[in-house]
């Protein structure tokens, strides 16, 4: 199980975490919800180990990570495209993805279809479907995505939801957007994250109770 507890984080001076608790087994998608500027893409940071909080405490199977990026058991889809635009896709995906899953990663259509191209010959949506099965083909047992729906139309959307329950039978799938209709549908648990503090969302009223939902 990976396990972040007691983050705390201030820039300038100013909170942003200050009490944070989160756990995810492979096996289920946790679903990460907040207003703009709550700290979500700080927390994946943090736990992927490119941001240095105050305070932290992670573990992998009660062992202490420093680095969740070192060892390669977690793997994250940044908020922006992390594709190198001069790279030809099929030069890039062997290096990410894992060996083993190979024939069912290029069988994607999607791959299929773009396999010879750069991410520069590309759209935007098309590029993140592509960065999306790459890290979800990754050999990382735990996988933290920023916004992965941000650019995708509706119907790629619905394909991409049924590729998030295929690959979390072995995986603990960390889902952060702000189509939340979507996180609510694919996610097994629901974290809210609310004045630096997560609130585990039991009902879906209750994202109107901590005012993230309007409720109209
Ligand atoms: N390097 C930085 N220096 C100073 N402040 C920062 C830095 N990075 C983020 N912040 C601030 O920290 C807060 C949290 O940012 P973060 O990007 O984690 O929010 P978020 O919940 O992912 O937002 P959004 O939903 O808008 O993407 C914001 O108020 C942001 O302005």
């Amino acid at each position: 199980m990976l396990r972040v507890d007691s983050v705390q984080l201030a820039f300038n001076g100013r909170k942003i975490l200050q009490d944070i608790y989160l756990d995810c087994k492979p096996g289920e998608i946790v679903g990460i919800l907040g207003r703009n500027g709550c700290g979500k893409s700080s927390l994946l940071k943090i736990i992927f180990g490119t941001l240095n909080p105050d305070y932290k405490y992670i573990s992998i199977d009660d062992r202490y990570v420093k680095k969740g990026y070192v060892g390669n058991q977690i793997a994250y889809l940044p908020q922006h495209h992390y594709l190198p635009a001069n790279i030809t896709i099929n030069k890039m995906a062997p290096m990410l993805v894992d060996r083993k899953d190979w024939e069912e990663f290029a069988a994607y259509p999607t791959y299929q279809a773009h396999a010879h191209k750069k991410p520069g010959e590309l759209s935007g949506g098309e590029i993140r479907q592509l960065e999306m099965l790459m890290i979800l083909y990754s050999s990382a047992t735990y996988i933290l995505m920023d916004e992965p729906f941000t650019h995708i139309s509706p119907v790629q959307a619905d394909d991409f939801k049924a590729i998030l329950r295929k690959r979390v039978k072995t995986k603990g799938l960390i889902v952060t957007d702000h189509q939340y209709q979507n996180i609510l549908e694919v996610s097994d648990r629901i974290i809210l994250i609310e004045n630096g503090h997560t609130k585990m969302i039991a009902k879906h009223e209750e994202l109107v109770t901590y005012g993230y939902l309007s409720g109209i």
